[in-house]
């Protein structure tokens, strides 16, 4: 209970001078990035999104979060600033995959982009992909999940496709407010990719339940069979501290072999929210 001396009045002059002070800091945030945009050039490169720079900001609010307000809320008010001042440096628009339900991936989409950059649903991945190949500085959202159509992220093979930069939440907990698992797909600076997860388009022949499991074993594995042959394309997400060459050699080993294999992406290693409310690094 608060103590008698202390009055309602006095509390929201509090309240107040802390939302006056947030509110100053946000448009003295507005000037620094009016500054950025000269300093990084932003029109010449033309995206403004810095994964590995995000992922850090993020993992620093994490750790230092503390008190009564959810820690979904903080995370998304952060996202919404950093998005919306990256839009404010280079206009773009979120163009998502709406095939496995609209109202999951607006929820994620606002959550992450707030209201102030433009949504745009599209009806399967492919639509996706190719608005972001005719507007090279938008971003794509598309579930993490196996698909139901084909194995898009073959689309993100050549070098100056766009690359899968982030999987969200980051920070994973069972009750998340905007908990389904999508990939957020962009061009940025290419020095600006996150590599602590990595992500690899490999195309196998020979693909088995047995060459499934070994994968498995040391690494997140999303499967389109190829109907005609027993081959299959794999979009394989690498945990830190494995390798490529490990999965690679798995599947040899299980008696799959190795047609090619791609870079298309990376992003920083989750956090995962467990039963007693703290967060630990999930490690993938
Ligand atoms: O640090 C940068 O390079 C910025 O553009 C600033 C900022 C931000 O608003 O904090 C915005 C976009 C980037 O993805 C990362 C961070």
């Amino acid at each position: 209970m608060a103590s008698p001396d202390v009055s309602l009045p006095a509390l929201r002059a509090d309240i107040d001078r802390i939302d006056e002070a947030m509110h100053r800091l946000l448009m003295e945030r507005g000037e620094i990035i009016a500054r950025l945009i000269e300093v990084k050039r932003t029109a010449e490169t033309g995206s403004a999104f810095r994964p590995a720079r995000e992922a850090d900001m993020m993992r620093r609010l994490v750790e230092r979060h503390r008190g009564i307000l959810p820690l979904d809320t903080a995370e998304s008010i952060l996202r919404v600033i950093i998005a919306t001042f990256t839009y404010v440096q280079a206009p773009y628009r979120v163009h998502a995959d709406l095939s496995t339900g609209e109202a999951a991936m607006r929820d994620s989409a606002r959550f992450h982009f707030g209201f102030t950059v433009p949504f745009q649903g599209h009806l399967g991945i492919a639509g996706v992909i190719a608005a972001l190949a005719r507007n090279p500085g938008d971003l794509g959202l598309v579930p993490a999940a196996t698909p139901a159509g084909g194995a898009w992220w073959t689309a993100l093979e050549e070098p100056d496709a766009p690359k899968i930069i982030a999987r969200l939440p980051f920070v994973e907990r069972a009750d998340h407010p905007a908990g389904l698992p999508v990939f957020a797909i962009a061009r940025p600076h290419p020095d600006a990719l996150v590599t602590e997860v990595t992500l690899h388009s490999i195309r196998v022949s020979g693909w088995s339940l047995k060459a499934a499991q070994a994968a498995g074993m040391l690494a997140d594995v999303v499967a389109v069979p190829d109907g005609a042959f027993d081959g299959a394309a794999l979009l394989v997400s690498v945990p830190a501290g494995r390798s490529v060459d490990a999965v690679v050699a798995a599947l040899v080993g299980a008696g799959a072999s190795v047609r090619a294999q791609t870079l298309v992406g990376g992003h920083a290693t989750r956090y995962t929210v467990s039963a007693d409310g703290a967060p630990a690094p999930a490690g993938r």
